[in-house]
């Protein structure tokens, strides 16, 4: 990624129960709200920096509530808004915005960390709470492995995964956001996200206009293994 492109993101902290960025001007792009959900420390708050500011973030601390980071992506001529919802993994930073996390979401990425059996074990709980929001079945979801770099303590096999995610009838990715060279694929994962939203046209929010946005290349293919 050019040292440019990251200028088109935006990072928001949300930690209590406040007003959410939703009061927005006249829309001008669609926006896709996704959220990322997993255990506390598979690393979803470094895969959503990884694809908003296009590096491995130097350090993170444990997610309170949520952070919004966001980017905007050119996608066969159309403007379009990605919102990444980095949710808090730790229930007691949570618990008060679970109900904001899944109000008009569009997709949802499930993360697990590739090293930790538990993460992967804890995925049913978290399928489980997205039904109990009563999300629509037609909502897309994707499943991801995290670490992949960390190859000598891969603990969740890709096959026992991949049956996972074929009972789930969601796509697996297997990644790293910490590897350089998974660069390209932590951007596939998002923008194979951002191009199923757009042929299905959700529902948008508004978002004012800004001068900066990500040209992107065609769509890419989502790929089952690891790129490490
Ligand atoms: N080796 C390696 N480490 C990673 C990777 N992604 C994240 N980490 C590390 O894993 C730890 C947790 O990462 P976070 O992104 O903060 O995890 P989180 O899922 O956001 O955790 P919560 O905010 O508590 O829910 C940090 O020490 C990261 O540096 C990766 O792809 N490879
Ligand atoms: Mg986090």
């Amino acid at each position: 990624m050019a040292a440019g492109d990251v200028e088109s993101s935006l990072e928001l902290s949300l930690t209590g129960s406040g007003a959410l960025p939703g009061a927005l001007p006249p829309a001008r792009s669609r926006i896709f709200k996704i959220i990322v959900i997993g255990d506390s420390n598979v690393g979803k708050t470094c895969l959503t920096y990884r694809f908003c500011a296009g590096r491995f973030p130097q350090r993170t601390e444990a997610t309170i509530g949520v952070d919004f980071r966001e980017r905007a992506v050119t996608i066969d001529g159309e403007r379009i808004k990605i919102q990444l919802w980095d949710t808090a993994g730790q229930e007691r930073f949570r618990k008060s915005m679970v109900q904001h996390y899944y109000r008009n979401v569009h997709a949802v990425v499930f993360v697990y960390d590739m090293t930790n059996m538990a993460s992967f074990q804890s995925l049913p709980s978290w399928i489980e709470e997205c039904k109990q929001h009563l999300l629509a079945n037609d909502i897309p979801r994707i499943l991801v492995g995290n670490k992949c770099d960390l190859r000598n303590a891969i603990q969740v096999p890709t096959d026992l995964a991949q049956k996972f995610a074929d009972t789930h009838s969601m796509p697996l990715f297997e990644t790293s956001a910490k590897n350089p060279n998974d660069n390209d694929h932590v951007e596939a994962i998002f923008m194979t996200l951002a191009h199923k939203l757009k042929s299905h046209k959700p529902l948008m929010l508004s978002q004012p206009p800004d001068h900066d946005e990500i040209h992107i290349k065609p769509e890419p293919k989502p790929i089952t293994s690891c790129w490490c």
